[in-house]
């Protein structure tokens, strides 16, 4: 018989008023359970371009269906309609061009029956926690399959401002080096005498950090929410933060954004760093306050940036990225065949996990401390 026909109850969570949270559960308390009867539905939002083998499994078991709502007005519109009784979305990152984030008002709009949220990326930004968290929808991120290949980005951007190899390159190609029988730009610096600062010593900071030890760097301080138990912190030395404003040659940024780390990068903490200091970012562009970067670039007080990823991308602002000691990448960190590939997979088994055993597999920190009443919306 076909999985479908057994549904279970799930738990649920207040009913749409004009306003909906008055009565609803905080984060760290038991959702009230609401008994309904719901019928697997996973509705995609963005394209899945590899992760096919996956998807047809899921789509054996419940009902998938791909969001076809041309704008954020629609999808609105068709939460109420053809999406009413979806218990599970996934999304990928540039899904946010048809729908927008998904903040308190997406929330609000969302169906009942809906579950869990699973994004397709290990930055979350697009996506407000709290709201969903006060509907009881389990939100989920992407995390192994991100950390080495953005960290090779970050490395490769460290690697080419510290040398000036985008520079040397641009020369190339504008025939300077049979002109100048040089390179003709700037002398670089190797990582010998050089201590590199990792802001943010989450997965990716510690991809980075492993990638970075063998080039010869003096010495690899971090600075972290909370210092790493010592087995994990594989030789870097914990500092605050204004220590590895002190100290670093080179600072590599990996936190995520949020409310807290909005512009948390700015002329003011910049300007606790050394004279010449290397930022290389590969989080999000607004943690730094990007509109104050071309002064402190042309002034020297950085002495270069390398960024995968800007504050309005993509619009980018043509006065940074046209300074020669900047290295720009279209958001690139994880674009390879086998991270979109395993990114897409590593989403798709949330989706099945919460199916199945009615928790999502990696739910983002801030409901950690969620209650969950777990029960699969499959039946085994
Ligand atoms: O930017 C990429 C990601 O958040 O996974």
């Amino acid at each position: 018989m076909n999985r479908l026909s057994h549904y279970k109850s799930l738990i649920r969570f207040p009913r749409l008023t004009s306003k909906p949270y008055s009565s609803a559960p905080s984060s760290s308390s038991p959702l009230s359970p609401i008994k309904m009867p719901v019928k697997p539905k996973v509705l995609r939002v963005g394209k899945i371009e590899y992760a096919h083998e996956i998807w047809q499994k899921i789509s054996s078991l419940v009902e998938v269906v791909d969001c076809e709502s041309a704008n954020r007005e629609e999808f609105l519109q068709d939460l109420a309609g053809k999406y009413k009784d979806v218990t599970n979305i996934v999304r990928t990152f540039a899904s946010v061009a048809q729908t927008g984030r998904f903040d308190e008002e997406l929330a609000l709009h969302m169906p009942e029956t809906l579950v869990s949220l699973s994004h397709t990326g290990a930055g979350y930004d697009q996506v407000d926690v709290e709201p969903f968290t006060k509907r009881g929808v389990q939100v989920s991120n992407v995390t192994v399959p991100v950390e080495a290949p953005t960290a090779d980005t970050a490395v490769w951007l460290a690697l080419s401002c510290l040398r000036n190899f985008q520079q040397g390159h641009e020369l190339l190609m504008q025939g300077e080096w049979l002109k100048k029988k040089s390179a003709g730009a700037k002398i670089g610096h190797s990582p010998e005498g050089k201590v590199v600062g990792i802001m943010g010593m989450g997965g990716i900071g510690k991809a980075i950090r492993d990638r970075l030890k063998p080039f010869g760097f003096e010495k690899i301080v971090y600075y972290n929410r909370n210092q790493l138990p010592a087995d994990q912190e594989g030789g870097a030395e914990y500092v605050t933060k204004e220590e590895l404003f002190k100290q670093a040659d080179v600072i590599m940024i990996s936190i995520p954004l949020n409310a807290n780390t909005r512009h948390s990068i700015n002329k003011e903490s910049i300007s606790q760093m050394k004279d010449g200091v290397i930022l290389v970012n590969t989080a999000r562009g607004a943690v730094i306050d990007e509109s104050q970067l071309p002064e402190l670039v042309k002034s020297g007080k950085i002495g270069a940036f390398g960024a995968d990823v800007f504050e309005h991308e993509p619009q980018l602002a043509q006065e940074l990225i046209e300074l020669p000691n900047v290295v720009s990448l279209p958001h690139m960190g994880t674009y390879t065949y086998e991270a979109t590939k395993n990114m897409e997979e590593w989403a798709a088994e949330n989706v099945l996990s919460c199916l199945q055993t009615g928790k999502v597999k990696s739910i983002v920190s801030e409901q950690k401390n969620m209650q969950i009443d777990a029960k699969p919306l499959l039946q085994n």
